[in-house]
């Protein structure tokens, strides 16, 4: 594509005389190749700035900056070239998400497993999806890795472009909050936005809860309004969360909301639970339908009301979709049984806030019989406020707590079990820093009957301390533990 074609995207800027064929475009000079277009970010970390010398170097043939530089292709100065990022490009891969049906999930907790089970549904309607998030990008059959739940816009649109190309007609993502602060998403034409919740988490980079929501927000003011009749857009929204009444005001998007205890219009009643399954009423605005999950706890009937409310607004018939919901036995990594022949049942979950952890826990209490054990820590460079609160909820919660290491990363692994001690003064509980040796200690004290919940981790297949991955399956670690003590 043309420099100048490119730059139509950018209204009010100096389009400088050169009209070079851009090939590509990059934000980190380590990966720009001839003829591309490089952009500079301010970053939280470094400035992409200092790069551009480096990144004409190695053959950028244009720079997009928020000021001037000294070097030799042109430069064109924007005020904000996270914006500017976005928007060229939503261009260079030619609009995807506009032939695309694209829903956005926000919220704390919930956001992976949601989107989950609205991919089922469409696929399970005859469509080809694609699917990003904290687990993977998904285009049709293909997975690839990812290291954010949601990538920055470049990839973002490069694998929308992808999925145009190979068929797709939904892609659902996770829309973190981080990716709406940085303008990740920005540029994405979402027909569909959907709200899970908002509780404590990632204080340390919102600051405050407000900030918090604020950021949350933003997927909703920018959803197109409602009245374009080709591409009608719908903010799905959690109606028993505080939040919801706010996110409504700043939407012009149709509106649909679900929940549990407020009226809505997609309601779920007469709740039943068991270590089986789930099973509810659905009031919705086609009549009231029972629904018979595989999935369990008061906080996955929420997330299947999220799903059937944004199937609905897809206009997939609600037969159908209930019968996809029904068909899920669940997400890896969300309440997975570890199946290794014992008595007593362990399961793996990504609780890895105060709010999940305490849903995780309240919902094992409802099906267990016995003592609860849990294996639980906080991860390092995250927010440090959750730690104490965690640590109460775990020790208010479960029969035997015991603290551990989640992904210490750069912190000092002692450190954050102390930072979560401050939160259970005078209480009962285990610490085993070494997280193989404390889901070793549970399964080891187990007796039959018992529950053991190991939280924080789910479908991660690695532990990061210091800079260092290594490999690391809870459920792997749960397996051997428990191979070892029948053999012992
Ligand atoms: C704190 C945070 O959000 N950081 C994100 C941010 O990185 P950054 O601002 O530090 O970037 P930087 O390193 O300063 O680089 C600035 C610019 O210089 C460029 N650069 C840099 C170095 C170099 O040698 N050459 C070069 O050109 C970079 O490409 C970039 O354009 O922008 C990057 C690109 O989009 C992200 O990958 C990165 O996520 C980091 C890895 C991260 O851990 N983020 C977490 C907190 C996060 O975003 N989590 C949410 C999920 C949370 C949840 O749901 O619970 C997520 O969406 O993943
Ligand atoms: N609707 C919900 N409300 C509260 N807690 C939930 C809900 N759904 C799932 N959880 C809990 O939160 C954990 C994480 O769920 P999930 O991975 O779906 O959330 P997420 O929003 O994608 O998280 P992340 O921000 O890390 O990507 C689950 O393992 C479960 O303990
Ligand atoms: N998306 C979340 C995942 C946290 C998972 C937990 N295991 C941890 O490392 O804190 C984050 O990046 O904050
Ligand atoms: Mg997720």
């Amino acid at each position: 594509m043309k420099l100048h074609t490119l730059l139509t995207a950018l209204p009010f800027v100096k389009v400088p005389e050169a009209n070079p064929e851009i090939e590509g475009i990059y934000q980190d000079n380590r990966k720009v190749t001839k003829g591309s277009l490089f952009i500079c970010i301010k970053g939280l970390t470094v400035d992409g700035h200092k790069f551009a010398s480096e990144a004409v170097k190695k053959g950028a043939a244009a720079i997009i900056s928020e000021k001037e530089l000294d070097v030799d292709v042109p430069v064109i100065v924007v005020r904000d070239t996270k914006r500017a990022m976005a928007v060229l490009a939503d261009a260079y891969y030619q609009h995807p998400t506009k032939k695309l049906r694209m829903v956005g999930i926000t919220g704390t907790n919930g956001k992976t497993t949601t989107s989950h089970l609205i991919d089922q549904i469409f696929q399970d309607a005859g469509e080809k999806t694609g699917l990003i998030g904290t687990m993977y990008i998904k285009i049709d059959e293909e997975k690839i890795e990812t290291k954010n739940t949601t990538p920055d816009s470049l990839t973002l649109q490069q694998t929308f472009g992808k999925m145009v190309n190979n068929g797709v007609a939904s892609a659902v993502m996770e829309v973190s909050s981080h990716a709406l602060d940085q303008g990740r998403v920005y540029g994405i034409d979402f027909d569909i936005a959907v709200f899970t919740n908002l509780t404590q988490d990632h204080l340390d980079y919102h600051h405050t809860m407000e900030e918090y929501l604020y950021a949350k927000s933003l997927l909703f003011s920018q959803l197109g309004n409602t009245y374009e009749a080709a591409k009608p857009r719908f903010a799905v929204i959690n109606n028993d969360d505080p939040a919801s009444l706010k996110l409504q005001k700043v939407t012009a998007a149709h509106v649909l909301t679900y929940g549990i205890d407020h009226e809505s219009d997609f309601q779920a009643k007469d709740i039943k639970m068991s270590a089986d399954g789930t099973v509810f009423t659905l009031i919705s605005p086609e009549g009231e339908f029972p629904v018979i999950l595989q999935l369990i706890g008061k906080f996955s009937v929420y997330n299947v009301l999220a799903a059937i409310t944004a199937g609905y607004a897809a206009r997939i018939p609600l037969e159908s979709i209930i019968q996809s919901l029904e068909s899920i036995p669940g997400v890896p990594g969300r309440f997975e049984l570890v199946k290794g022949g014992q008595s007593y049942p362990v399961i793996v979950d990504y609780a890895h806030t105060p709010d999940s952890l305490q849903n995780v826990l309240q919902t094992v209490r409802q099906i267990a019989s016995k003592r609860i054990i849990v294996v639980v820590g906080c991860g390092g460079d995250r927010d440090r406020t959750k730690r104490p609160i965690m640590a109460q909820i775990a020790v208010k919660l479960a029969t035997d707590a015991i603290f551990t290491s989640d992904n210490p990363r750069t912190e000092d692994p002692m450190e954050i079990l102390r930072e979560m001690e401050t939160g259970v003064k005078g209480e009962e509980y285990t610490v085993i820093p070494d997280r193989k040796e404390a889901i070793k200690h549970a399964v080891q004290m187990a007796s039959d009957g018992d529950v053991i919940i190991i939280a924080g981790k789910g479908h991660e297949t690695y532990q990061i301390i210091g800079q260092t991955i290594h490999d690391f399956d809870d459920r792997l670690v749960a397996l051997q533990a428990i191979k070892e003590r029948k053999n012992a």
